[in-house]
């Protein structure tokens, strides 16, 4: 379980997070969303120890995320990046062991990033291209095939679908709900679409002015009034 508790940032003198509280259970998904500027990336940094909170803690399975603990926690997760964030001087396999090849063999980690490429609908032959020869959408399943590629218990998705047609966003979509159900895995996405919260998402998070001013299942958020805006349409 992750629980952020209390989680206050500040720059200079404006408020991005104010007291925030929330947490997501093991295996559970949850989306977190809002404007551009409220503080979704700003949250996940403090999450993944990039930026230090002005105040409060992160929680990772009841204890403090601190020292020792977030060394462990860092081999247990894994990023989607925005906009896929691939090494260009590296081919696709390289790309997806980049963590791997740390860790074991070039071989073996190469046999891993070939069967995670098919696990996001690519064939070997992929391999060892490189992301300059990528279509958007194949960089996109190369950065989910990294991203996977450590078999993390825990996925950040920030903006999965950002830059995308709406044809390959689905497809990406269900490759994320597809992969967070058969592993799963705990997975946080920070997203505007809210096509991803549909599909890839159990609970909904809006931030907005610093503080969480919604949040439950997805079932239920065609009813809420806070989030008006963002479906397009008046609560039903
Ligand atoms: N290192 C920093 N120094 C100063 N201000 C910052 C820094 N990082 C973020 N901010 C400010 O914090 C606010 C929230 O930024 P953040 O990137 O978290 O927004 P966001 O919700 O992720 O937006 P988007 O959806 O556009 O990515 C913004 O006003 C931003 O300018």
């Amino acid at each position: 379980m992750i629980a952020v508790q209390g989680l206050s940032k500040s720059f200079g003198d404006k408020t991005v997070l104010d007291r925030i509280d929330l947490s997501v259970a093991p295996g559970e998904s949850l989306c977190v969303i809002g404007q551009s500027g409220m503080g979704k990336s700003v949250l996940l940094k403090c999450i993944l120890g990039m930026v230090a909170p002005d105040a409060g803690q992160i929680l990772w399975q009841d204890r403090p995320l601190d020292g020792a603990r977030r060394a462990e926690f860092m081999q247990q997760f894994g990023m989607l990046f925005q906009g896929g964030a691939l090494f260009d001087s590296l081919s696709v396999w390289q790309n997806v062991a980049f963590r791997l090849r740390q860790q074991m063999p070039d071989q073996q980690a190469r046999r891993i990033a070939i069967d995670k490429l098919a696990r996001v609908g690519l064939a070997a032959e992929t391999a060892d291209l490189m992301p300059a020869q990528l279509s958007g959408g194949m960089a996109k399943r190369v950065a989910l095939a990294r991203a996977i590629a450590a078999d993390p218990r825990v996925i950040f998705f920030d903006e999965p679908t950002t830059g995308l047609d709406p044809i390959r966003a689905r497809r990406i979509n269900d490759l994320i709900r597809g992969i967070v159900r058969s592993t799963g895995a705990t997975a946080i996405t920070i997203t505007h679409d809210m096509e991803s919260v549909r599909s890839i998402g159990d609970r909904v998070a809006l931030l907005q002015q610093g503080r969480i001013a919604w949040q439950g299942p997805v079932s239920r958020m065609d009813a809420a009034p806070e989030l008006a805006e963002f479906l397009g349409h008046a609560p039903q």
